[in-house]
């Protein structure tokens, strides 16, 4: 039937065309739709993913020669010492070349938040006017495999071009922590590529890597073995003389008003990191500016110490004064009795918290010893008693501050009994298989010996409370004592007083 000439066949026609339009404008729909749908689905994410890793490829690339020096990095006198060697190294590496030694690469600095880490590694940068490159551990971890190796590269790459550099690598613990059984292949990419271009760079790239972490203990050993991060320092909290220093790099470009006593304000801020000092710097410009004064006075010096001890407190790091005393004395104890019975040389005495610890005390390296002497032994044990005991003797209590010492105190008087045969059981050690069936008689041997060591430490210590209150004094005032303050301290004393034993 032909009919297109009719009128019939042209309202078909018309029909026709626009059935023909709606199929199109519904195949335009479906394939937008598809096309949008296809937008989301996983195979477009690399462009997400080029998109990100381009930004983070430009803060990688954040190169300057930082203008910080060592001058604006208060207290960390010994860390800023073994820098310098670093500083020489970078400065002049031909002088080390021609006598075959090789460059440090790594360097791992450990210790609480906001201790000046970062800033410590960009005044290495500046002293030495090597390029600066920075980026924190966990921008390198990406879920999709040989993303994070890709940027350890490029980052690497850029900083041997533009050697002299150093390169700062935030929270490492993100990509260094140990190695599980349980793989992650990214991670593992990832840390392997670092560990690869540690090796890799030879003696006349001159490119120096810094790692950072609060937690040392998470780091994989692989990390940390010679020629890669071997250099680890430590970076604690500032001691009273510290903190004013670095009240006083944060106050320097600062109206003070005249009331500002910053020695005072270093006493008052214990426990505190150089962040939270530079904080309080800060809160007290803003306050005064708040308060329409022309410099900043100690009413809002005030203000921002007890906003920033409100915010502490919560996390229980600020100590109280009375404990802060407690952990003097304690502190003194271990000390003093180190001193009297002569054991390990005592390099340093503190009271600034250290971890978990609130106050320790630092002995110089042993030389190597092949034999101790049961009194050696009993000596060392008094040593650890010597907090307890202070404790005991001048507030008529314990705490639970000596948990450690107690812990190690029991270790070698267990082991003079099971192992060397330095007990009233005369010489017979204890298999450990033993050690289960006899324990009555061993528990009552290590009683015997922690009891006579705690009784002879009491009687030396209470003949010495004034010596032990004069370095718990000092103590508390200075926060840390070098081992050659504490010898003026007991030599001062003795010359007054004479010694009693
Ligand atoms: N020793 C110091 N001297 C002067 N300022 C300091 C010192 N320590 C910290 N600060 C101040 O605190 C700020 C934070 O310090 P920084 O970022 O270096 O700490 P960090 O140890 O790297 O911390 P995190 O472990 O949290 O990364 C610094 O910018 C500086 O203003
Ligand atoms: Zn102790």
């Amino acid at each position: 039937m032909v009919m297109f000439g009719s009128l019939n066949g042209n309202i078909s026609f018309v029909r026709i065309n626009i059935i023909n339009k709606f199929l199109l404008i519904l195949a335009c729909s479906v394939l937008f739709i598809y096309y949008m749908k296809l937008d989301k689905s996983p195979q477009l994410e690399p462009v997400q993913i080029k998109m990100e890793k381009k930004d983070k490829d430009d803060r990688l690339n954040n190169l300057n020669k930082p203008s910080v020096r060592f001058n604006d990095v208060a207290g960390l006198d010994e860390v800023k010492e073994e820098l310098a060697e670093i500083i020489d190294f970078i400065k002049s590496p031909q002088k080390y070349h021609k006598m075959g030694a090789k460059i440090p690469k790594g360097i791992l600095f450990h210790g609480p938040p906001g201790t000046g880490k970062t800033l410590l590694a960009q005044a290495l940068a500046g002293e030495t006017e090597s390029s600066f490159f920075s980026a924190s551990g966990s921008e390198f971890v990406e879920k999709y495999v040989g993303v994070g190796a890709k940027r350890v590269r490029s980052l690497f790459e850029k900083a041997k071009k533009s050697a002299p550099s150093v390169i700062f690598i935030d929270e490492i613990d993100a990509i260094g922590a140990k190695r599980t059984t349980e793989s992650n292949n990214e991670k593992d990419q990832t840390l392997n590529q670092l560990l690869i271009e540690m090796d890799g760079f030879n003696s006349d790239q001159t490119v120096v890597v810094i790692g950072a972490t609060n937690r040392l203990d998470l780091l994989d050993e692989a990390l940390l073995r010679p020629g890669r991060f071997d250099r680890h320092m430590f970076i604690g909290n500032p001691d009273v003389r510290a903190r004013e220093e670095i009240f006083l790099v944060h106050t320097k470009n600062k109206p003070i008003d005249k009331s500002v006593d910053i020695k005072a304000l270093a006493k008052r801020t214990h426990g505190m990191s150089g962040a939270h000092i530079s904080n309080i710097a800060n809160e007290a410009a803003i306050l005064a500016v708040r308060n329409n004064k022309t410099t900043i006075g100690i009413e809002e010096f005030n203000e921002a110490i007890e906003k920033v001890i409100a915010g502490l407190q919560r996390k229980n790091t600020v100590i109280l004064e009375k404990e802060k005393r407690k952990v003097s004395f304690h502190e003194a104890g271990h000390a003093l009795m180190g001193k009297i019975l002569n054991t390990d040389l005592v390099s340093k005495v503190s009271i600034v918290p250290r971890g978990e610890a609130l106050g320790y005390v630092m002995y110089a390296p042993e030389e190597d010893r092949y034999l101790t002497t049961t009194e050696e032994l009993k000596n060392k044990i008094k040593v650890l008693l010597g907090g307890r005991c202070a404790e005991q003797i001048i507030f008529g209590e314990i705490s639970t501050g000596a948990k450690d010492d107690l812990k190690k105190a029991n270790s070698i008087a267990y082991q003079m009994v099971c192992d060397y045969g330095m007990s009233n059981l005369l010489n017979r050690v204890f298999e450990p298989a033993f050690v289960k069936n006899c324990y009555p008689m061993i528990d009552k041997e290590i009683k015997n010996i922690i009891e006579e060591c705690y009784n002879d430490t009491f009687e030396v210590l209470k003949n010495n409370s004034n010596l032990l209150s004069t370095i718990a004094h000092e103590l508390y005032e200075k926060e840390t004592l070098s081992g050659e303050e504490l010898e003026n301290i007991i030599q001062i004393h003795f010359k007054k007083y004479g010694a009693t034993t």
